[in-house]
């Protein structure tokens, strides 16, 4: 993959993952668009979520990485946008799975239940996996999402 734009954002329990991650996008060929936090003043976590998922309706970034304590709060926030398919994830496979099956188009992480190398591969599989379609078109299809495939 090749300058394919990637929003990130977190809250300020996921600043300091976020940093890393951001840093990991650029080495695997990514752009990073960060929108923030940019410290660890303590935010609310649906701001960034919300953040991220009008970025991903606006066209400015084709997907997205979302790091809060947990990857829950911000997942759901970013989930309330309907372009949104953003998928909590905590190791390689069940990354692997939200891109072949529900074509995640945004990766949560918890930056206090993961720890930094688990993120980075989820990161990397989470870029490199492409959607399987098949029987899940029609699935996704059915949540209602209108965001490109990608
Ligand atoms: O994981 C989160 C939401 O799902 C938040 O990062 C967490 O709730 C923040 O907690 P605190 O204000 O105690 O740092």
């Amino acid at each position: 993959m090749s300058d394919r734009v990637v929003a990130i954002a977190s809250d300020h329990a996921g600043y300091r993952l976020k940093q890393e991650l951001a840093e990991e996008l650029g080495k695997l060929g990514a752009q990073p668009l960060d929108l923030g936090t940019h410290d660890e003043e303590s935010v609310d976590y649906p701001d960034f979520g919300r953040a991220i998922a009008e970025a991903i309706e606006n066209g400015r970034a084709e997907r997205g990485v979302l790091v809060c304590g947990t990857g829950i709060g911000i997942s759901i926030a970013a989930n309330r946008n309907p372009a949104v398919r953003a998928a909590p994830c905590h190791d390689a496979t069940i990354t692997r799975l939200a891109r072949q099956h529900n074509d995640a188009n945004v990766l949560a992480l918890g930056a206090r239940t993961i720890g930094a190398e688990v993120a980075k591969d989820c990161l990397r599989v989470f870029l490199e996996t492409p959607f399987e379609g098949g029987r899940h078109e029609r699935r996704v299809a059915k949540l209602g999402n209108g965001a490109a495939r990608t």
